[in-house]
This record gives C-alpha cells, structure tokens and sequence, in this order.
C-alpha cells in the first residue's frame, strides 16, 4: 500500500499567551489524526478560529505540534516541508517584483537557471491567463489575476502537496467561481495532494474529494468526515444543483452548525 502524501498522527498544538507563565493556556488542536491520499482533494472545514490554519501551518513545517508527528509520503516532518507548496489568505507577491519576476523568484531560490526559471515561470502564466500580465506588477493586477499570479508561483514549484488557506475567500463570487473551477483543472492534470481550508461550506463540497469537519476550539479535532461522490470533472456552480450535492450539504451541515455556535461563543467568552 502507498503511504498518504501527508498524514497528521495525533497531532495536539497549544500556544502560551504573553502574559501566561504558567502551563500552555490554549489548546489550539488536541489529538487529530487526518490523512491526505496522494492525488487526493480534502477539505477542512470547522468553526471561525478552531484551529484551521494552526493545522495547516503544522502540515507547512512553519509550527511544530506540542504532541504528535507529522509524517510526508511515510517519512517523519522534521522542519519546512519540502514537497508541499502553501497558498495563503492574505496577499503573498512580492510588490517590488512583476508577475514573471514573483513566479520566477521561487525556481531561482531552488536553483533553477535564470533563463529556465523565466521559460517555466512564463509557461505557468500563460496556463493561468496570465500571459499579457508578466510584465505587470501587484498593484497594476486585479485581485483576482493577484491570485492567479499567486497559483502560478505556488504550481510552478511542483509540489506534491498544496496547502490552501481560503486562498480566495477575498475575491468577488464570480471571480472565485472562475478561479475554483481553474484550480480543478489545474488539479486534475496533476493529481496533486490538496489540503484546502475553508469558511464555505459550498467550495468545500464543489472542490473535493473529502470534506473534514472540525470540531470549535478548543481542543479543535476532527468530527465527522464526508466523501464527496459526485461526478468530475465539476463546474462548481452547476454542481450546486446536483441533487447529491444538496444532500451532501444537509449531511455535513448537520454536523458542522452547532460548532458554528459553539465557536461565536466560545470567542465571545475569549474576548469578554
Ligand atoms: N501564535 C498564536 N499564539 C496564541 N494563540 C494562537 C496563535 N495562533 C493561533 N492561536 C489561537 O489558536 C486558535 C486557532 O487559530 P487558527 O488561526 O488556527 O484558527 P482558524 O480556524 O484558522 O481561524 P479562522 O477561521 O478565523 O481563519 C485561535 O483561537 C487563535 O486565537
């Protein structure tokens, strides 16, 4: 049997608050297991503050667990995962560098030669339309050609696991409609890993293989876990309508509301 391209085995992370001197005061994630099939698609979805990207920046390499291990195609993760590019929330291009220079920086960075790193940054723009932008820089880009500049330098590196922290929850519906249903072509040309977080409970469903739901915080793990059996390849608007998709829907929301609740209360007690 092939070893998950990823695998989270009793993984526990808490964080100290500054003015704590005593034992861990928060326990961010407690004893969650979770495996990631290589080529596999998997969702997490789970409460506001629960603990999503605390998982995911774990999965990175960027935060060690205070319990559990890590383990990449079998082996134990013992600092930055290699083989697993990440894509944040938040706006990651360098603004001093054009589209071609910020998919370029990360090939050069391995060692790639500045006339290869150019011809594969531009073939990458090009498969994510962007190829009459390579001379723009950020601000000259729209939000969402930001965040197609943004997959074009995480592909472009190959990775065999991609780490999605609801990299377009900030874009406009249409544009992120456009941008899930490139992303799934990129996807099924690759058969990559993907380990995806998200609020949407929709884009969960539309995207993946498998959606995780996690429990609120604290002590956030996994309580239930959908396979998601529709057809592809998916257009992620019209598979809203797929009867299965409605079903899926009510199932994992049954599960996943009352940790919604939980969650605002329990930051609204965090906050008080
Ligand atoms: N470095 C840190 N120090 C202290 N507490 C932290 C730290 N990082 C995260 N936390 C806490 O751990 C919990 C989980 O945070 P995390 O960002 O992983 O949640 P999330 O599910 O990704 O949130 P959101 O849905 O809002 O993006 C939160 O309560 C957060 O306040």
């Amino acid at each position: 049997m092939t070893d998950p391209a990823l695998e989270f085995l009793h993984v526990s992370c808490a964080f100290r608050s500054r003015k704590d001197t005593g034992p861990a005061a928060y326990e961010a994630v407690a004893d969650t297991t979770l495996r990631v099939g290589a080529g596999e698609f998997v969702s997490l979805v789970g409460p506001t503050g629960c603990g999503k990207s605390t998982l995911l920046n774990v999965a990175a390499g960027l935060l060690g667990p205070t319990a559990g291990e890590i383990r990449v195609f079998g082996h134990p993760l013992a600092g930055i995962n290699r083989r697993a590019g990440y894509m944040f929330q938040a706006e990651a291009l360098m603004p001093w560098r054009s589209a071609l220079g910020n998919v370029m920086a990360g090939l050069e960075y391995r060692g790639v030669s500045a006339d290869q790193a150019r011809q594969q940054a531009l073939d990458w723009l090009g498969r994510v339309g962007l190829e009459a932008f390579a001379d723009h820089y950020p601000h000259q880009l729209s939000g969402g050609m930001r965040k197609r500049a943004a997959l074009a330098q995480v592909l472009a590196l190959d990775p065999d696991i991609i780490l999605m922290d609801e990299p377009f929850s900030a874009l406009d519906i249409q544009t992120r409609q456009l941008m899930e249903n490139e992303l799934l072509d990129l996807w099924a040309a690759r058969k990559k890993a993907v380990l995806f977080i998200t609020h949407d409970l929709d884009e969960a469903i539309a995207l993946s293989d498998r959606v995780v739901v996690l429990s609120a915080g604290p002590g956030t793990h996994p309580i239930g876990e959908f396979r998601v059996d529709l057809p592809r390849p998916r257009d992620v608007a019209e598979v809203r309508m797929h009867p299965r998709f409605v079903e899926l829907h009510a199932q994992i929301w049954a599960v996943l509301r009352d940790e919604v609740l939980k969650g605002y209360a329990q930051q609204l007690r965090r906050v008080a």
